[in-house]
């Protein structure tokens, strides 16, 4: 079986909320504001750390000509602790490693800027499972952008089957975007309904994956 599957990170890969808020508010009160809650921070993932900062600005009624400086403002903070209490999802370690035994190259595209991507990957141990990882920086573009999910599978060597990973609206809608069929994990930081989010099979514990994964390969090889 030589298939590709390519995973999102935040919310599906690892649960980082916590760090990300650390992160944001740390760069909230440098700028003499309140932090933050935790809720609504959380609505504002999904899309990219500039889009957070964004949102962010607008929920705090900052001045949006400082978007450029407070992202940066806010990278360098969580540059500096990206994996102070991240961690994978449950049995997600033992769900790459059968994988891979099931002959599957892994892959990351994720919109969470390169560098704590792969920070965050080395730090849990995870980075051995992945050949490719393409970051929210890494090109000109990125999810929901199906250029992005198409450039991270054509960066892994794999010829048979494509399948992606992901938690949220953006990866849904990415993944119809480049007509790849789309395995939600319910747990992450959606915001909407499970039945709302466009998705080929859903699963809610990581220990289902190896499982789901050669089904879904199985019939997508006998309809090919
Ligand atoms: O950084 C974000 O906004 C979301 O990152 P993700 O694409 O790994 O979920
Ligand atoms: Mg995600």
């Amino acid at each position: 079986m030589n298939a590709a599957i390519v995973f999102d990170l935040d919310g599906t890969l690892v649960d980082s909320l916590g760090d990300i808020v650390a992160a944001a508010n740390r760069m909230l009160i440098d700028v003499g504001h309140d932090p933050a809650s935790r809720d609504v921070i959380g609505r504002f993932v999904g899309n990219g750390l500039p889009k957070l900062v964004e949102r962010l600005i607008r929920h705090c009624e900052l001045p949006m000509d400082r978007h450029a400086e407070l992202t940066q403002l806010t990278l360098t903070h969580y540059t500096a602790a990206a994996s102070e209490t991240t961690v994978p999802y449950p049995d997600i370690p033992e769900a790459l490693a059968q994988l891979q035994q099931m002959g599957c190259v892994l892959g990351v595209c994720t919109n969470k800027p390169e560098m704590p991507a792969r920070h965050v990957l080395d730090a849990l141990d995870l980075s051995r499972y992945f050949d490719a990882v393409l970051g929210g920086d890494t090109l000109k573009t990125r999810k929901p952008d199906p250029i992005h999910l198409t450039a991270s599978f054509d960066a892994l060597s794999a010829k048979g089957s494509r399948l992606f990973v992901g938690d949220s609206e953006v990866d849904a809608e990415t993944a119809e975007r480049a007509q790849i069929p789309f395995l939600l994990f319910t747990e992450g930081y959606r915001k909407s309904p499970v039945v709302e989010i466009p998705h080929t099979v859903s699963y809610g514990a990581a220990a289902e994956l190896p499982s789901l994964v050669s089904r879904m390969l199985l019939e997508l090889e006998q309809t090919a």
